[in-house]
């Protein structure tokens, strides 16, 4: 068995050495030369994989250790009978922690409780639906926009039209799907950013194109009111700097880097490998995984929950970090060198946990806040 893979695949060589030869490339290199004798493809999001690239090549299987598979020719792999597996939902909780983070500072620059805030939600999937779900927990009233969900017959959904004149705070959660009925590319077009609410904040981290960039660069010198965080870019690796200059939060498609997230998308299609070439799954990632590095905080009785929650994010989380990196590395640089520029910061990205690392040790006597856990936090006694 040859295996070819992306070389910022984590904890690569520990699930898949036993499964045959692995040769390693930066991802956005990978050519029709190094397939040549592989079986199977192990890729990241860079890496744009259809029928051509694998034309005449042994590969029958690619995996995507990624939620998005945007960078997939879905049809054309099928057609040509190449089993294609993607990790749902692998750093959903990564992602989920950097639209808290951004709340939390957003909020603080502003002066406005982000509490307080109604927070439109566009796409409910993996990252959307645990996203209201921990904003739900923490008492936060959040708008729902998922047509095809509503077109399944699920209620509970607005239509977007509704959601961006009612919503204080406007976080998109859809994949990238260029054609089609539900079709996401510039969903938020220059006409509906015109039409943002006085003093709405815009958070982007599903893919660039969702959000018509040259639109919204055109827009904030004319709307200071509006405060936008961007994780993404619509020309990736290439960045307009001119925009992210415009952004409150700017930063290099990290959302969802969490070193948990990472590796749970390398043990989903560890798995999905075994399955598809019929060998048993024997490895966990509970084995493979480094320690915890567990942080703790204390808290008692007097403490408010919210704001303990909130240091505590701070603690394991802090998008301003992240901003300032970002700006540090590309600020000033000439265009031809902001890709690589880019793809380094994400390539050496510090490490980071999530949430479930961290311990809140609760002193008081009466039962911990129920929000705690149910924002997906783990609270024991002392
Ligand atoms: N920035 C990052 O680091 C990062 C990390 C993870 C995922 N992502 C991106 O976020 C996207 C969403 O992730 P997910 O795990 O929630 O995916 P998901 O497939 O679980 O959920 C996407 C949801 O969007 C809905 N949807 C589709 N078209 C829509 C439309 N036109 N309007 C409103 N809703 C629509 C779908 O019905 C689905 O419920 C991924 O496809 C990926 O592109 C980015
Ligand atoms: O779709 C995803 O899972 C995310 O966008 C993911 O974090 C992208 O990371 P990359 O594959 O570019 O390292």
């Amino acid at each position: 068995m040859r295996i070819v893979a992306d070389e910022n695949i984590p904890l690569l060589n520990a699930f898949f050495a036993d499964q045959g030869e692995i040769a390693t490339y930066p991802g956005r290199e990978i050519g029709r030369e190094h397939l040549m004798q592989a079986d199977a493809l192990l890729v990241r999001s860079v890496t744009k994989v259809d029928a051509a690239l694998l034309a005449g090549t042994p590969v029958r299987f690619v995996g995507t250790c990624t939620i998005g598979t945007d960078h997939l020719d879905l049809a054309g792999l099928a057609a040509a009978g190449i089993q294609v597996a993607s990790a749902p939902g692998c750093n959903a909780r990564g992602v989920v922690e950097y639209v808290l983070s951004c709340l939390l500072t957003l909020a603080e620059r502003t002066g406005v409780a982000w509490r307080t805030r109604c927070v439109g939600i566009i796409g409910v999937g993996e990252v959307g639906g645990r996203l209201a779900a921990t904003l739900t927990a923490l008492g936060v009233d959040c708008l729902l926009c998922d047509p095809p969900r509503a077109q399944r017959g699920e209620s509970g959904f607005v239509s977007l039209d509704a959601l961006l004149a009612q919503a204080d705070v406007i976080t998109c959660h859809v994949p990238l799907n260029k054609q089609g009925p539900h079709a996401t590319q510039h969903l938020l077009s220059a006409e509906r950013l015109a039409k943002l609410a006085p003093g709405t904040w815009l958070i982007n981290s599903s893919r660039g194109p969702v959000v018509d960039n040259q639109a919204l660069a055109s827009l904030l010198p004319q709307r200071p009111d509006l405060q936008v965080a961007l994780d993404v870019w619509e020309q990736e690796p290439q960045v307009d700097l001119a925009l992210a200059q415009l952004c409150a939060l700017a930063t290099p498609h990290i959302a969802g880097y969490s070193l948990d997230g990472k590796l749970r998308g390398t043990e989903q299609i560890y798995q999905a490998f075994c399955a598809h070439f019929q060998q048993s799954a024997a490895l966990k990632l509970d084995d493979l995984a480094p320690a915890s590095g567990l942080a703790h905080l204390a808290v008692d009785e007097q403490t408010e929950a919210v704001w303990a929650l909130a240091r505590a994010l701070r603690l394991v989380y802090d998008v301003r970090d992240d901003d300032a990196r970002f700006r540090a590395a590309l600020q000033g640089l000439p265009q031809k060198q902001i890709p690589q520029a880019f793809d380094q910061l994400r390539k050496h990205y510090p490490l980071r946990r999530e949430c479930s690392h961290l311990q809140l040790g609760w002193l008081g006597d009466k039962a911990p806040p129920a929000e705690w856990a149910a924002a997906g936090f783990s609270c024991q006694r002392g």
